[in-house]
């Protein structure tokens, strides 16, 4: 693939905000000899925050700035003046981002809906003033709290697109065709294989304004498991749809056969692909008559629905539709367990995730900027060098 604009992986370096410290000043006026603590609290140092925004279908937008920093919390001062909290860093991810630690390979979080807010860095708490130190037996604690430190954090992001039908097929298929036929995604469509070389979406209106999304990928083809055609790369993409649509043309020597080798593939791919709901369309269909079609169906798998249709004349078309909408309505709940356990399970397979990422290749050009003063020990006590002790006895 030459440039390419479908990013669904980035690595990006985090950094939060380090809290400001407490001030430890002591009130100084000319009619108050002993002023006492009057040191304010440090700043809160900003957050670092993911929140997902369904105005990106990519991961683009980040590729070119991997380097987030929140900013440090205000230091207190005196007369009790707080510091300014830090300012939040907010990264907008597309809906369907699950986020890794990148050293451990570790699960951390999934973004999965427009505007939810996960926290990945907190910003250090600020340190309290001296004055919150002052007790009967101390009244001018020459001391304050500094501010927690600021996190850091290199972590992972990978797109893994949420739609409700993931299209599985050889490719020359008409999955394409049929996204197009479907919705108003106009993705390329070709008489020769591998002519979709990336992901397509697009959402099919179903009866009643109701609509679900349909996932177009590259064609598999037998061997992909091993890294032949396009590889499986593009199968996370279908990783988490609820329901796979098997596409195979009317005109295959031995449907059932082609079927059980994209099963198999998948299988490969991630045992748990088979734990969806599945319904095969035999395309193409305009090119068979009614009697071939008779004689078609005692040959196909009987465990799982099929329909006939044709992206060119329209027929079946409708009726898969209901189907879909039948099928992907059925027992939702436990769909959601299978796409959670799904995640999960990937999340625990670290070896593949970091051999993924040596296949990336992409990070070599890219310096890691981590910032050198790691900080001081939150417990730590220091004095206050404006303090002047000689003032103080007077
Ligand atoms: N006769 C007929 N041809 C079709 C139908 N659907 C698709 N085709 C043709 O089949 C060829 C491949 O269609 P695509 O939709 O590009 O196939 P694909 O599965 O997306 O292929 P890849 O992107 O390469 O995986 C094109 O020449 C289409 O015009 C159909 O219902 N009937
Ligand atoms: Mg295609």
């Amino acid at each position: 693939m030459a440039e390419s604009n479908f990013v669904d992986y980035v690595k990006i370096y985090c950094r939060s905000g380090k809290g400001g410290r407490g001030s430890a000043h002591m009130r100084r006026e000319k009619y108050v000899p002993n002023g006492g603590p009057d040191g304010g609290d440090g700043g809160r140092g900003g957050h670092v925050i993911l929140r997902g925004n369904r105005n990106y279908w990519t991961l683009l937008h980040l590729k070119y700035d991997r380097h987030v920093f929140a900013t440090h919390g205000g230091n207190g001062s005196k007369n009790k003046s707080f510091g300014k909290d830090g300012e939040d860093k907010v990264i907008e991810v597309p809906c369907g981002t699950v986020v890794y630690n990148a050293e451990t390979g570790e699960y951390i979080c999934d973004i999965t809906e427009h505007g939810q807010e996960i926290i990945l860095l907190k910003g250090g708490r600020g340190g309290l003033g001296n004055w919150h130190f002052r007790t009967a037996t101390r009244q001018a604690p020459r001391f304050a709290q500094p501010g927690e430190p600021m996190q850091e954090l290199m972590v992972i992001l990978e797109l893994k697109l949420l739609a409700d039908v993931g299209l599985v097929g050889f490719p020359n298929a008409g999955k394409s065709t049929l996204l197009s036929t479907v919705s108003a995604a106009r993705p390329k469509i070709a008489n020769y294989p591998f002519t979709t070389l990336e992901p397509n979406l697009g959402i099919v209106s179903y009866r009643e304004g109701k609509s679900f999304v349909m996932a177009d990928i590259p064609g598999i083809i037998e061997g992909a498991s091993e890294g032949k055609g396009l590889g499986l790369r593009f199968l996370r993409h279908i990783e988490r749809n609820s329901l796979l649509l098997f596409m195979v043309p009317g005109d295959t020597d031995d449907i059932r056969k082609e079927y059980e080798i994209l099963l198999n593939e998948l299988a490969t791919f991630n045992p748990e692909m088979l734990d969806k709901q599945r319904v095969l369309a035999i395309t193409k269909s305009d090119m068979l008559d009614e009697e071939l079609i008779a004689m078609l169906e005692p040959t196909l798998p009987d465990n799982v629905p099929h329909i006939f249709i044709s992206s060119v004349t329209g027929l079946g078309i409708q009726q898969l539709k209901d189907i879909l909408w039948t099928e992907l309505n059925k027992d939702s709940n436990k769909l959601e367990g299978v796409r959670t356990e799904t995640i999960v399970h990937r999340a625990k397979d670290v070896a593949k995730l970091q051999e993924e990422l040596k296949d990336m290749g992409e990070d070599e050009d890219f310096e890691y900027e981590y910032e050198e003063d790691a900080d001081d020990d939150f417990d730590y006590e220091y004095e206050d060098e404006n303090w002047d002790e000689e003032e103080e006895k007077k």
